[in-house]
């Protein structure tokens, strides 16, 4: 597994070593060790699944109420996935990370709390594959609007599938600092 940091270093990107034979490939998705070894401990709790049609956009989403750690991979086709920084004494506040992972580079994403989380499909569909360290807490949950003109997102879709929710988002500056890290 090769885990490099990314322009905000918290965030890292996990290239897993793939293992390919006439029949197809191996590859492990996850060890709780390759974490430790860049000095993260966490525990994952809940594994989440989502199918989505090309040109979804899913997020911004994070909890305040269990925050959650996140280790984001692509089963099926390919999206671009965002990570926001939502710490308020971060010198990289309101900037985020964006990476193409993909069922073909296999690519994972490690975003800790303090992040808003969202990603665009840019395949036909995409199955999104995610691990989290704290258990889902609908009411301790809040987003993000994708498009704020202040986050300048390039989500790489035309005419997005949005769900109502998130259509509904609060730009960064309408959120106060309660509901910020
Ligand atoms: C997130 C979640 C949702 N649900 C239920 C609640 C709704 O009835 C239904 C769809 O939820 P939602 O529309 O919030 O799903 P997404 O838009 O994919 O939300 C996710 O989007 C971004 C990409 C994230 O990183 C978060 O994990 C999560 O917020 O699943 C659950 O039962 N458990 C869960 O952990």
């Amino acid at each position: 597994m090769q885990i490099t940091e990314t322009e905000i270093s918290e965030v890292l990107l996990f290239e897993p070593k793939v293992y390919r034979d006439d029949r197809g490939f191996f590859l492990e998705t996850y060890r709780e060790k390759h974490l430790k070894k860049v000095g993260i401990d966490i525990h994952f709790v809940q594994d989440n699944l989502s199918k989505s049609q090309q040109g979804t956009v899913r997020g911004l989403h994070y909890q305040i109420e269990q925050p959650q750690d996140k280790l984001i991979m692509v089963m099926e086709g390919r999206i671009l996935d965002v990570a926001v920084d939502l710490r308020r004494s971060s010198s990289t506040f309101g900037k985020y990370v964006a990476r193409e992972l993909s069922s073909d580079n296999k690519h994972q994403m490690f975003i800790p709390k303090g992040f808003a989380h969202g990603f665009s499909v840019l395949s036909n569909n995409a199955l999104v594959y995610y691990k989290c360290s704290d258990y889902y807490c609908p009411e301790g949950e809040y987003g993000l609007f994708w498009n704020d003109p202040s986050l300048n997102i390039d989500w790489q879709v035309t005419d997005p599938v949005i769900s109502e929710k998130d259509q509904n988002q609060p730009k960064i500056s309408e959120i106060s600092k309660e509901f910020l890290f």
